[in-house]
């Protein structure tokens, strides 16, 4: 998979790390797949290589902390169960210093998060910045982990490094915010007592500092980090202490052991008042930090939206992870004005039309993406979770490699080449950090045509206006970038596809179709669509006054109007 340099730095962390983690997967599997094919062809070791006495494979061995956190986060539940069963550490940290059990959050895995509180996995660990796996559950709006948690007895009071407790981050009117506050309201806990808790720390610290500066004390003592009681109070967001610290003589200019100065930190918190005040006391705004970044750069960070939210202070670190939960990507825009725009269809794939911003939105993997893998496997189950997924408009779902589609019957922003080239794969497998995808099948079939050496073919059922004819069109359309991921030099290319297009066309509109349309299903949508569009005149001009009285068009006894013609059946 080759992505544009420009594109992939324009990407969100959490997205970018993504794909560079997929494309490092790409690299080992062609290096694999090389491997072997020299293997076979000189049936021996590739020259250069000498065979280390005692192995007859060469393996590549990845550190079982790291492959457990691989399985929780592709919710490859049985890997779990035996990397715990061989002996994996279930207090391994991860890169965040949080623990398993907040990857489990994070990733909404609350098979893995059972097992792991089973295993006795502390369950109010704070990582880095003090979030504990609920924090990150509430943010993330997890249900399922949230209730889990609460039921081992999670503390609901812990604070983050900004003093928010869980509940600060559930969005008002979801199921995790109505959990969490029942939990509360029947615990006795009232919501006034936690605010008046968040104000118990500064209070504590005014006073210390009161007391400090009267009795003659340095306000700028650094600790063995550097860190002074300004950059403290910057990062908390305790305004009084800040103020009582710049009046007090605190150097607005120290630098920490890696360079941030309490402006930065009050920028990478989004204390906006506090900027104020460390300007008025003649903060300078160039310093450069560890990473090179001016307190502007930081602050700009901090000014993004979160879900369209004016955000609580989140640290930066969650920053990235929480954006990729809500778009995957959406304001790659910037960097994408020179790709081909999005468009439904094929014809207009390579037209110019540069500079049109590519709107994407891509839904973030879930468990019941595939529903082979649930647990429960019963109608209701199955009705339920597509239910719930179309309410999300994620329209497509596996069932191991079939693909099911509902008609969503309005544009969603899921079909551009951006998309498609997100979806291009070296080897054809699924991949378990993209949704599925009817671009996934594409690439599928493509891969497997190289593999077999002999053409596939999808088969595409439904009842009409079911999408089988759009689901085509989007076929085509990945096929064709990825007869070309740089998405120019299309043309010739495009004529090509536009006759198998065509041929599809010939297909899915068999005239058979017309006369023999299977008991309980409708006949092509046009019919339908003519009856309740065309003028009088029109009707009458082509002899089709009442088109519905028509054998081909009135037989089917249907309990439901046709979804391209509400009123069909009246009419
Ligand atoms: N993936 C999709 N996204 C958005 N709208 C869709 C999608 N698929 C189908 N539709 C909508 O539903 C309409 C009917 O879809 P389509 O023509 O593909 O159905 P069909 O199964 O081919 O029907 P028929 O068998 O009658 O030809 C389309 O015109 C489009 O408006």
């Amino acid at each position: 998979m080759e992505l544009d340099q420009g594109l992939l730095e324009s990407l969100p962390l959490g997205q970018r790390h993504r794909l560079v983690w997929r494309m490092r997967c790409d690299q080992i599997q062609a290096y694999y797949d090389r491997e072997h094919a020299l293997q076979k062809q000189y049936g021996h070791q590739p020259a250069g290589t000498s065979k280390p006495q005692g192995h007859h494979k060469k393996m590549v061995h990845f550190p079982l902390a790291s492959v457990i956190q691989d399985a929780i986060v592709r919710h490859d539940n049985k890997e779990v169960l035996r990397l715990l069963k061989e002996g994996v550490d279930i207090n391994t940290p991860i890169s965040s210093g949080g623990s398993l059990l907040h990857l489990c959050a994070r990733h909404d895995n609350v098979f893995a998060a059972e097992v792991l509180i089973d295993h006795g996995i502390n369950v109010n660990l704070q990582d880095d910045d003090l979030w504990t796996a609920f924090h990150i559950a509430c943010a993330c709006d997890h249900p399922d982990i949230v209730l889990l948690l609460l039921l081992v007895g999670i503390n609901v009071q812990l604070q983050d490094v900004n003093r928010n407790f869980p509940l600060d981050y559930t969005i008002e009117g979801t199921e995790t915010s109505y959990i969490l506050r029942k939990h509360l309201e029947e615990n006795g806990v009232d919501i006034g007592s936690l605010h008046n808790m968040k104000n118990q720390m500064p209070s504590t610290m005014l006073s210390d500092v009161r007391q400090m500066i009267s009795s003659g004390e340095s306000v700028n003592l650094r600790n063995t980090s550097g860190i002074t009681l300004l950059h403290m109070a910057c990062a908390s967001g305790y305004k009084e202490v800040v103020s009582l610290l710049l009046e007090g003589g605190a150097d607005p200019c120290l630098t920490e052991n890696n360079y941030w100065t309490p402006l930065h930190l009050a920028a990478k918190y989004g204390q906006t008042c506090i900027v104020n005040q460390l300007l008025k006391y003649k903060a300078n705004p160039t310093v450069l930090n560890c990473n090179q970044d001016k307190p502007s750069v930081v602050i700009e960070l901090q000014c993004s939206t979160f879900d369209g939210r004016t955000p609580l202070s989140v640290p930066i670190s969650k920053w990235d992870s929480l954006l990729e939960k809500v778009h995957m990507f959406s304001n790659a825009a910037g960097a994408l004005t020179h790709q081909p725009p999005q468009d439904s269809h094929l014809d207009g794939a390579y037209s110019s039309g540069l500079g049109k911003l590519e709107q994407v939105k891509l839904m973030p993997p879930a468990p019941s993406d595939d529903l082979a893998s649930l647990s429960e496997l019963t109608d209701r189950s199955l009705l339920y979770e597509m239910q719930k997924r179309f309410g999300n408009d994620q329209i497509y779902t596996y069932i191991g490699h079939i693909l099911l589609l509902i008609n969503p019957n309005k544009d969603l922003p899921i079909y551009s080449h951006l998309v498609s080239q997100l979806y291009l794969s070296s080897s054809g497998r699924l991949c378990s950090s993209l949704p599925p995808h009817i671009f996934s099948s594409a690439e599928r079939a493509y891969h497997m045509m190289l593999q077999e050496r002999r053409p596939q073919c999808f088969i595409i059922s439904g009842e009409s206006g079911s999408g089988k004819s759009e689901a085509c069109k989007h076929i085509l359309k990945h096929l064709s970038v990825r007869s070309c991921p740089k998405g120019f030099a299309l043309e010739p290319r495009m004529k090509h596809v536009s006759r198998t297009h065509s041929w599809v066309n010939t297909f899915a509109l068999e005239k058979s179709r017309v006369i023999c349309t299977p008991p309980r299903h409708q006949n092509f949508n046009i019919f339908y669509l003519m009856a309740e569009g065309l003028s009088a005149e029109e009707k009458s001009s082509l002899c089709l006054n009442n088109i519905l009285a028509h054998r081909y068009t009135h037989k089917q006894c249907l309990k439901t109007p046709h979804p391209a013609l509400p009123q069909a059946g009246q009419t």
